[in-house]
């Protein structure tokens, strides 16, 4: 019989915690690295991360650690779950401790903060060009997948034994995991959610209805596959988990911590306040800056991003972001072809 690939996470936050427990659930030697000794502490000992998933019980068999090198000893895969802020420093720290023959996986959502660079062309450049790469992205809340509620993810990467290897890992009877060869299409659509979440949740919070949050997701996902023609990605990627599936679920559902921002903005609150309620990573107040980075350097108009970024640095309200948006110009659904 075929020996479980050993697997080592990196980032115990609730996504990774959710992803290790998952993966050990599965029969594979599963080690979460965490930078809190107390919750690497209850994770291990007590099967608990109080902090980020309290009350779900995780798998007896998952270890956790803040040693790094005793995390990536041994390792087949790794799979990056720090935030995306995060990204660059951890993948320089796990390269010289990363056994050769292990691929690097990430579940990140966002962009190099101030670079702009795609995540996969970050870690090209820190890993070197022949390191397998793949991105796992796809509609799902930590939360439900560490209670084991059915899912459906996508794994994608140029390197299909690789991605095979991580959907794998990731497969079982409650969780399907896709796979497709697409990182900058799927990349784009997880950070870009984020961003146009903040937007619906705003208008939810300032409630203006459902007509109003369905015609800002059904433009929002357009403004994806606007930018998404333009950077290269496969639009079947865009309309897929990685873009439709994880646009609805975050701008829809009130797990999501960027949708949670826009209502607070919507109702009035700071959004320091916000952030600090939140006590989470919440990516879009970065990711807007380098989504429409990213928009300008390819000429690509996105307007509801572009007022979701212009609220998120406090240089307009959310109703006066609601009036810019409405007077725009009439015009044609689609461009003619
Ligand atoms: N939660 C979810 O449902 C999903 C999240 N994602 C994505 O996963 C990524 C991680 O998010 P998530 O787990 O939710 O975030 P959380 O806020 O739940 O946890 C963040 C984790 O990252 C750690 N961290 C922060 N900065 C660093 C650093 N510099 N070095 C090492 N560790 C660090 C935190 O450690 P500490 O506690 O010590 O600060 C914490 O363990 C994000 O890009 C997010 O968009 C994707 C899909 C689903
Ligand atoms: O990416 C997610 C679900 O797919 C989680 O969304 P939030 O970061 O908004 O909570």
């Amino acid at each position: 019989m075929a020996v479980a690939p050993s697997v080592s996470v990196l980032g115990a936050g609730s996504w990774g915690t959710a992803l290790a427990a998952l993966i050990a659930r599965h029969g594979h030697p599963t080690v979460l690295w965490g930078r809190d000794a107390a919750v690497a502490e209850a994770i291990d000992q007590r099967h608990e991360n109080p902090r980020y998933l309290p009350g779900i019980a995780l798998p007896a068999g998952l270890r956790a650690t803040t040693d790094l090198a005793a995390a990536m000893r041994g390792a087949d895969l790794v799979l990056v779950v720090v935030p995306s802020h995060a990204f660059t420093e951890t993948l320089r720290a796990l390269a010289p401790l990363r056994p050769a023959h292990a691929g690097v996986a990430w579940a990140a959502k966002g962009f190099e903060p101030g670079s702009g660079r795609f995540l996969h062309e970050v870690a090209a450049e820190v890993l070197g060009a022949d390191v397998p790469l793949a991105v796992v992205t796809g509609p799902s809340f930590a939360k439900e997948v560490a209670l084991g509620l059915p899912t459906a993810l996508t794994v994608q990467g140029e390197d299909a034994a690789f991605v095979q290897q991580v959907a794998d890992v990731l497969h079982g009877p409650e969780f399907r995991a896709y796979t497709g060869s697409d990182m900058r299409g799927a990349e784009l659509g997880g950070a870009m959610k984020n961003v146009l979440a903040v937007a619906t949740g705003a208008a939810d919070g300032m409630g203006l209805g459902l007509n109003a949050r369905t015609g800002l997701i059904t433009r929002g996902l357009n403004e994806m596959l606007r930018l998404n023609a333009a950077i290269g990605g496969r639009a079947e990627t865009l309309m897929g988990l990685a873009g439709l599936g994880d646009l609805v679920l975050t701008c829809t559902g009130d797990l999501s911590r960027n949708r949670r921002l826009g209502l607070a903005l919507g109702r009035g609150q700071s959004l320091d306040d916000a952030v600090r309620e939140i006590g989470q990573v919440v990516e879009s107040v970065q990711t807007a800056n380098e989504v429409m980075r990213l928009a300008e350097r390819h000429g690509v108009e996105l307007p509801i991003s572009e007022n979701v970024r212009a609220v998120l640095h406090g240089d307009i309200t959310p109703t006066e972001a609601l009036q810019r948006l409405l007077s725009r110009e009439q015009k044609a659904e689609y461009p003619a072809a």
